[in-house]
C-alpha cells in the first residue's frame, strides 16, 4: 500500500537523521560541550524564570549552535571523503566551516548575556552601569573591529 509505504520510509529518514545527530553527539567533543552548556543554561532559565519572550531567544540560540555543530561535521566528513592529503582547499573549506559554528556560539554567548546578566546581577545585588543592550553593541562593535583588523593584517601578510 503506497500510504503504509510511505510512513516506512518516513520512519526510515528518522531513523537516519538520528544516526547522524548520535554520530556527531559521539565524535565530536564540540558537540557534547554545547550539549553540556544548553542543559545548564536551560536550567538556569528555569531559576531564573525567565520570561517566555527572552527564552524562546535561548531555545533559538541553543538549536541555532547544535545546528551549525552538526552542519560542520558533515562539510569536515565531506571534506574527508574529498581528501585525506594535506590540500589548502581543504583547509579553507574546513576552516570556514569552523567560522561558521563560532558565529553561532557567538550569537548564543551575546543572547546569553542580554538575557542572563541583569537577573544574575540582581540576586546579587548589583546594578549595572550601562543598559546591557548598550553595553551589547560596544561589545560587538569592538570584535568586528577586531575581525575587520585581524583580517586586513592576515593579508598584508600575505601581500607582504
Ligand atoms: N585535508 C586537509 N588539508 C589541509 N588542512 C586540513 C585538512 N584536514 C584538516 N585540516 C586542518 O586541520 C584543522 C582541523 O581539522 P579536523 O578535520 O581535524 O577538524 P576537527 O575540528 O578536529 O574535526 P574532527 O576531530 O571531527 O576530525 C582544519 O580546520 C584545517 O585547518
Amino acid at each position: 500500500m503506497p500510504q503504509a509505504k510511505r510512513t516506512k520510509r518516513l520512519s526510515q529518514s528518522f531513523k537516519y537523521a538520528f544516526h547522524g545527530i548520535a554520530y556527531v553527539l559521539m565524535s565530536q567533543r564540540n558537540m557534547k560541550i554545547h550539549f553540556a552548556m544548553a542543559s545548564l543554561i536551560l536550567i538556569l532559565a528555569l531559576v531564573l524564570d525567565v520570561p517566555l519572550s527572552q527564552f524562546l531567544w535561548v531555545i533559538f540560540s541553543i538549536f541555532f549552535v547544535l545546528c551549525m555543530e552538526t552542519l560542520n561535521t558533515a562539510i569536515e566528513r565531506t571534506v574527508d571523503l574529498v581528501t585525506t592529503e594535506y590540500h589548502p582547499l581543504a583547509k579553507l573549506a574546513k576552516d570556514v566551516a569552523a567560522g561558521v559554528v563560532l558565529f553561532a556560539a557567538l550569537f548564543a554567548v551575546v543572547t546569553g548575556l542580554i538575557v542572563f546578566t541583569e537577573p544574575l546581577l540582581s540576586v546579587a545585588g548589583v546594578q549595572l552601569p550601562f543598559p546591557i543592550e548598550h553595553m551589547t553593541i560596544v561589545a560587538i562593535l569592538c570584535f568586528l573591529i577586531a575581525v575587520f583588523l585581524f583580517s586586513l593584517r592576515k593579508a598584508g601578510k600575505k601581500d607582504g
